[in-house]
């Protein structure tokens, strides 16, 4: 299925294949031209060739170096997503945060972090296992502490509303699930995973935040949700998935059409948003419905 996205979505020519990734500039580990010292030099990761020889883009196979690299890597992920919790926690502790809005500021900010953080993985074709062990391991914590077999209460405190631990068993769980599922399925090399998360991350949590301080007025189908939560949503959901695709192009793991891209986005950001205005939250939980109908629509939409 994801041979199938990528393919259909950003068509490897031999060419393609063959062009230095700019991502090299800052992810040396990526450069398909590089030799054997300087790869060697720059990751273990990088496979044994010959020295010039020129080697596919995207894929290649794990060596033992590189799996330690990604293991390395996957360490270093989880402690920034550990770090991100405490620093919530601490803020709330202080009282320099509230709660609610701590919670919300780490719905945004570790999804879209979490994004961000994928091409430090290398390149090879168990990267992406690697990186989805990340919300893996929240996803544990979350089901460990939501049974109540442990007790973590900071994680409990920046991710639920007033402290009920059962709630880690929906909102949060539902989300580390599909960034897993991203990560697994769409990867690097496919817009839809990148906009989704976006949706999700970026644009159902500005939603909460502009809504609850500003929303004064309702969406006549929804009294619970806002025009002021929509549109903020709208807006910086489609702004944080440009900003995202932006980076993985300039990192070289995708070539788009801005053209095409741009309004293609914006419609993806207009169905999420109507989705997540819908009275349905009782039914599907935002963090379902919103990456899931970003999905659906980015998948067409972005089908030639
Ligand atoms: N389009 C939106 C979305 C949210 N809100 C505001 O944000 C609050 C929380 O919305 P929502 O996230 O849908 O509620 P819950 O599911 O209860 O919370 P969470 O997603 O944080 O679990 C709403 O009550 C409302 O004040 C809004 O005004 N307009
Ligand atoms: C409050 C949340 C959802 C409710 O709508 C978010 C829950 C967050 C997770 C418990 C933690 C997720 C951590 C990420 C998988 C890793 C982030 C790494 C990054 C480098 C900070």
């Amino acid at each position: 299925m994801t041979t199938l996205l990528s393919s259909r979505l950003l068509p490897f020519s031999p060419e393609r294949r063959r062009t230095p990734s700019p991502s090299t500039t800052f992810f040396p580990w990526n450069n398909p031209t590089t030799n054997y010292t300087v790869r060697f030099l720059c990751s273990p990761a990088a496979p044994r060739v010959r020295l010039g020889q020129r080697l596919p883009r995207f894929v290649v196979p794990a060596t033992a170096e590189d799996l330690l690299y990604n293991a390395g890597a996957t360490v270093g992920v989880l402690g920034g997503g550990y770090a991100l919790m405490r620093v919530f926690d601490d803020l709330t502790r202080r009282k320099i945060l509230r709660q609610g809005l701590s919670r919300k500021l780490v719905h945004i900010l570790s999804g879209l972090l979490f994004l961000v953080s994928w091409p430090i993985f290398s390149n090879s074709n168990k990267a992406r296992y690697f990186a989805a062990f990340v919300p893996l391991v929240n996803c544990l914590r979350l089901l460990v502490n939501g049974l109540s077999l442990a007790s973590d209460e900071g994680l409990i405190k920046s991710v639920t509303r007033e402290g009920d631990p059962q709630e880690l068993l929906r909102g949060p769980l539902y989300y580390v699930t599909i960034l897993m599922l991203c990560a697994l399925v769409f990867w690097r090399e496919s817009p839809i995973g990148v906009v989704s998360l976006a949706m999700m991350c970026g644009g159902d949590g500005i939603a909460d935040i502009i809504g609850r301080r500003y929303g004064s007025m309702k969406i006549p189908y929804n009294p619970k949700k806002s025009f002021a939560g929509s549109i903020s949503m709208l807006v910086f959901g489609f702004l944080v998935s440009i900003g995202m695709l932006y980076y993985y192009s300039i990192l070289g793991h995708v070539q788009l059409d801005w053209g095409n891209t741009v309004p293609r986005v914006a419609f993806v950001s207009l169905v999420a948003t109507l989705v997540e205005s819908l009275p349905i939250t009782e039914v599907v939980d935002d963090n379902i419905s919103v990456p899931l109908a970003s999905m659906a629509v980015a998948f067409f939409t972005f089908h030639d």
